[in-house]
């Protein structure tokens, strides 16, 4: 993608700066989609009957947690989940997919499988997100709202998750470099080694841009393109906080974790 900057390191030529130029573009392009899917959430109140888990006294959880583990039971039959990209919320008892398997590129390492932080993603989205993002008050509209909760997850899932294929492909433009590391599970060595902070200022500053482009209220008076008098489906930001509080710093969880089993 034209836009990307390249840092110092990734300059090499070869067929590694490819492929961390291809894992960096899935991470643009999944940006349009957490941003959209955070818009179409904003549009409900909190709605809190939907999360509180004493509201249904027979289930002892919340209708958000029967609605998200029932949609991924359907979707595992469809086959979800055989994407190694797509990380459920709840793995326990999925069905298997109706149909035959997809040959999936295998680009992972089998351990990528182990690497899972689903528990700390639902908590940071219901407990800090939700409420920041929408109003309080409650309009009904629980199943839309929860379909919207469900969207914003799996885009959020997928993202962070994806850190795995961007420790992978790193880890092979730089093996010793990253063995050394692996092996002496210096935790905070990798946490330096795959850090780019450029690269992080540019998706923060792109991410709030593109709350700005895909949040205006569209019209067809000429007025109401003008950046300053425009009202914003949700905040930018907002929209660039939640990348560099959890969505970044996630990734980077997922990323070394993955590196420390890498060699496994
Ligand atoms: O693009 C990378 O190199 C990544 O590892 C992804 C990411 C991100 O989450 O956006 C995380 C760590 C880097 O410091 C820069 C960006």
């Amino acid at each position: 993608m034209a836009s990307f900057e390249a840092s110092s390191r990734d300059e090499g030529e070869g067929s590694n700066q490819t492929s961390l130029k291809t894992v960096r573009e899935s991470l643009i392009r999944q940006e349009d989609s957490i941003v959209f899917s955070l818009i179409e959430r904003a549009r409900h109140p909190y709605n809190a009957a939907a999360y509180d888990n004493s509201s249904l006294k027979s289930s002892g959880c919340s209708l958000a947690e029967i609605f998200v583990r029932e949609a991924e039971h359907l979707h595992a039959k469809a086959g979800r989940y055989d994407n190694p990209e797509e990380v459920p919320f709840f793995s326990e008892d999925l069905p298997l997919p109706l149909l035959p398997p997809y040959n999936y590129p295998q680009v992972l390492h089998p351990v990528a499988a182990s690497v899972n932080i689903t528990k700390t993603i639902w908590n940071m989205y219901f407990n800090e997100l939700l409420p920041i993002l929408t109003t309080k008050g409650d309009d009904g509209n629980y199943a839309s709202t929860l379909a919207l909760d469900l969207a914003c997850l799996q885009a959020l899932s997928r993202r962070i998750h994806y850190g795995k294929y961007v420790a992978e492909v790193k880890f092979r433009d730089a093996p010793m470099d990253y063995s050394s590391a692996i092996h002496d599970k210096d935790r905070e060595a990798l946490m330096r080694m795959l850090t780019f902070e450029r690269v992080e200022e540019m998706v923060k500053q792109r991410v709030a841009k593109k709350a700005m482009v895909f949040g205006q209220q569209v019209t067809l008076e000429e007025d109401n393109w003008s950046g300053d008098t425009l009202n914003y489906k949700v905040d930018p930001t907002l929209v660039s906080r939640l990348y560099s509080d959890w969505i970044i710093p996630l990734t980077k969880v997922v990323e070394v974790e993955y590196l420390l089993r890498r060699l496994d």
